[in-house]
């Protein structure tokens, strides 16, 4: 492990923003910190880089217990929300700081500079001061600056908030492959669930107690530990529908819309129990009516949402559903539609907490 948090309390006079919170970051991954605002991300990232101090808990960095270690001590690098650049020197020169007091040759600072600031589309502004910079420009050359000066630890705190949506976009692409190149362990806070997906090895969701879960994306997508997971990865958002699984013929099945729903057998503890159904929007699909397990559904409204269309449509009892397929494939008109729902992908959650049922739990 490059980083290892060991049961991490810190408050603030009485407000206790973490709570024992353990976790550990392997040598060259990067591992996004996601979470609401006040979740308590920056104050990680400044306890990791020892800006601050726990009250209790154990900080190691690369093998070396950071207790007593000074901030400029412990080789990290950080771009943090507020820019702090240096207000007389052009972007150029503030990328370039690091480097120069590194004392690299002229050659290679110029090649260096270049490569960050043609990946952070700021190569037309290196010659502009700070003030000269919009806000976006500013977080780039800070997060250029962090990135010239190749540490092997990367903390980077929201780095493309202030970025408008098309940068951000492209961005996404591009950082994964140059994190990988600087083979750095990087921290990365988002609250941008897509930029979380697309940056992170893994991504560690904290809520209001600290961590709620670490997973890889894949596994926080497909199989989120609550409903309140569920809901922040997805965009249409997973629909959520309150049922009690019933005993079917063949197994565990749920009614809807007057259909049966077969559920995989491996949930048969479930039955007679309240839970809530968890169906991403894109396992949906639009289908004929008469095959069993079918449902009939009214069409609401439909919608174009980027590389999607999402239609709204309803149950016979009135439950809104959400369905989502890729843009310019076929779907019905308004009226009465049947979708059928892959069994697979349909998760359930306990209607008392909202934690996640496993397949093969008993009630
Ligand atoms: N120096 C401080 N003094 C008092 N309270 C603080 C201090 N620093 C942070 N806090 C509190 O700790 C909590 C977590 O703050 P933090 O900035 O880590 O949240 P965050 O998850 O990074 O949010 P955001 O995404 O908005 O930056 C907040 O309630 C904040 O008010």
């Amino acid at each position: 492990m490059s980083i290892q948090l060991t049961d991490i309390v810190k408050s603030f006079k009485t407000d206790r923003v973490l709570d024992s919170l353990s976790l550990g970051v392997s040598r060259g991954e990067t591992l996004v910190l996601f979470g609401p605002s006040g979740a308590g991300k920056t104050v990680l990232l400044r306890l990791i880089a020892g800006v601050i101090d726990p009250d209790e808990g154990r900080i190691v960095i690369n093998g070396v217990d950071m207790e007593g270690v000074e901030p400029e001590e412990r080789g990290i690098g950080m771009a943090f929300q507020n820019f702090a650049l240096f207000p007389h020197m052009d972007a150029h020169a503030n990328i370039a700081s690091p480097l120069t007091a590194r004392r690299r040759t002229r050659a290679d600072i110029e090649d260096r500079v270049n490569e960050v600031a043609e990946l952070l589309k700021i190569r037309h502004v290196l010659g502009h001061k700070p003030k000269e910079l919009s806000n976006g420009q500013k977080q780039r050359t800070a997060l250029g600056r962090a990135l010239a000066a190749e540490p092997s630890i990367l903390l980077l705190d929201d780095p493309l908030r202030n970025v408008d949506a098309k940068l951000r976009f492209e961005m996404r692409l591009e950082l994964p492959r140059l994190l990988k190149a600087q083979e750095a362990t990087v921290i990365y806070v988002t609250q941008d669930y897509k930029e979380a997906m697309a940056l992170g090895d893994r991504i560690a969701v904290m809520g209001a107690h600290g961590i709620a879960q670490v997973g890889t994306p894949e596994d926080i997508y497909l199989t989120p530990a609550d409903t309140t997971i569920a809901r922040l990865f997805g965009d249409p958002a997973i629909n959520l529908l309150d049922v009690v699984p019933e005993q079917g013929g063949g197994g565990p099945e749920i009614q809807l819309s007057g259909a049966r729903m077969p559920l995989d057998t491996a949930y048969a503890g479930v039955v007679g129990r309240p839970c809530i159904l968890g169906i991403r929007p894109e396992t949906i699909r639009f289908t004929e009516a008469g095959a069993p397990g079918v449902i009939p559904v009214e069409i609401e409204a439909e919608t174009p949402l980027n590389e999607k269309t999402v239609t709204l449509a309803a149950t016979r009892a009135g439950r809104e559903i959400l369905i989502s397929r890729p843009a310019g494939t076929p779907g019905p008109d308004r009226g009465t539609a049947h979708i059928a729902i892959d069994p697979s992908g349909a998760l359930l959650f306990d209607q008392a907490t909202g934690k996640r049922i496993h397949p093969g739990e008993s009630a």
